[in-house]
């Protein structure tokens, strides 16, 4: 594959940096990639893992940078934007792969110079683990990456960082903030509040041993629990920056959980067996249209035994 930019800069070497430093090192997407973490034991570790350039400072690393990456906690965009706005070249794209988007763009915007274009983007890809040690090159690969360019943005510098992501692996979509920010609170951050929940009433039930619930762990359980392993600064910022979207999707949540908890107490066994039937009709709908490329048996044409 051909380099895309010349020069790229991660701010930021957790996971999602690590990803995108072996996702182009694996493509021959840039020419030379650079990158600055706040702790210095990160930045060591990077340097370690011979993960890109590690710079002594931001600034540093984004001089002549033809795209910059923000891969920070979504909390810490605005003063990390402060410090690199003066060092950005005119002409640069600025991204990010923030989980949330409309807080992103107030954070970032104020402090875009001139003649640099903006670009936010999304990879919908991740695991429970963070840190430069935990990235591979195959992370984004035949993820959905969505891109949300701002009014007027120019559409050249739009196209490049599409196909820069579809060279690391993924399917790009564009939307629009506000939407992106909604869509993402119902299948990923409310989620992730519920998995959350569910490994804190199994911790704090008395009756049910640590070690019971580590042997009698089912897989659905367990995925709970992996969920609920997530880095604790990346989501305390994620709840508190898409803050309106969750609240909506939590009160529809938990409107559905009392109906179905009154069906229980009632012995309303039509009502819980018309519910499953509809979400497992959801669940193969997704299987049959090909969405679900992290599932076992993706490829497959049934979605098991009925
Ligand atoms: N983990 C996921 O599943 C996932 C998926 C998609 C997008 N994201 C988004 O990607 C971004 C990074 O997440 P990650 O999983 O790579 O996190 P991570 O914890 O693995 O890495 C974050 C990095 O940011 C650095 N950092 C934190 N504050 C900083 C500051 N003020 N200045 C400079 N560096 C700073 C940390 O040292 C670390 O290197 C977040 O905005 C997150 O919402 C995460
Ligand atoms: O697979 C996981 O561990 C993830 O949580 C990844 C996940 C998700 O919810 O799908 C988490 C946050 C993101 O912003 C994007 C992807």
């Amino acid at each position: 594959m051909a380099v895309i930019y010349e020069k790229v800069a991660l701010i930021g070497l957790g996971l999602i940096a690590s990803s995108l430093a072996w996702g182009m090192k694996r493509g021959g997407l840039a020419g030379e990639i650079t990158g600055y973490a706040r702790s210095a034991e990160t930045r060591d570790i990077a340097r370690e893992i011979d993960m890109c350039t590690v710079c002594d400072s931001a600034c540093e690393a984004v001089q002549d940078a033809d795209l910059v990456i923000l891969c920070v906690p979504v909390g810490a965009m605005d003063s990390v934007m402060a410090e690199i706005a003066p060092s950005l070249r005119p002409g640069a794209t600025l991204s990010d792969v923030g989980s949330v988007k409309r807080a992103v763009i107030s954070a970032v915007s104020p402090h875009v110079p001139d003649g640099v274009h903006f670009i936010p983007a999304h990879p919908l890809a991740g695991t429970e683990h963070s840190g430069p040690r935990s990235g591979f090159a195959e992370l984004f690969d035949n993820r959905w990456c969505i891109i949300v360019p701002p009014e007027g943005a120019d559409r050249q510098k739009v196209e490049e960082l599409a196909s820069f992501w579809r060279a690391l692996g993924s399917n790009v979509d564009e939307m629009d903030a506000d939407h992106h920010d909604l869509v993402l609170a119902v299948t990923s951050h409310t989620p992730h509040l519920i998995a959350y929940t569910m490994v804190g009433v199994a911790d704090d039930l008395g009756r049910v041993t640590d070690s019971e619930i580590i042997k009698y762990s089912a897989a659905g359980f367990r995925d709970f629990t992996r969920i609920a392993a997530s880095d604790p600064t990346m989501w305390r910022d994620v709840f508190l920056t898409n803050k309106d979207a969750t609240l909506e999707i939590l009160g529809r949540f938990t409107e559905e959980l009392f109906a179905l908890q009154r069906a229980i107490r009632r012995g309303d066994g039509e009502h819980l067996h018309d519910y499953f039937t509809h979400t497992r009709a959801i669940r193969r709908g997704i299987i049959e249209a090909g969405q679900d490329t992290a599932a076992p048996n993706f490829g497959r044409t049934t979605g098991g035994k009925t």
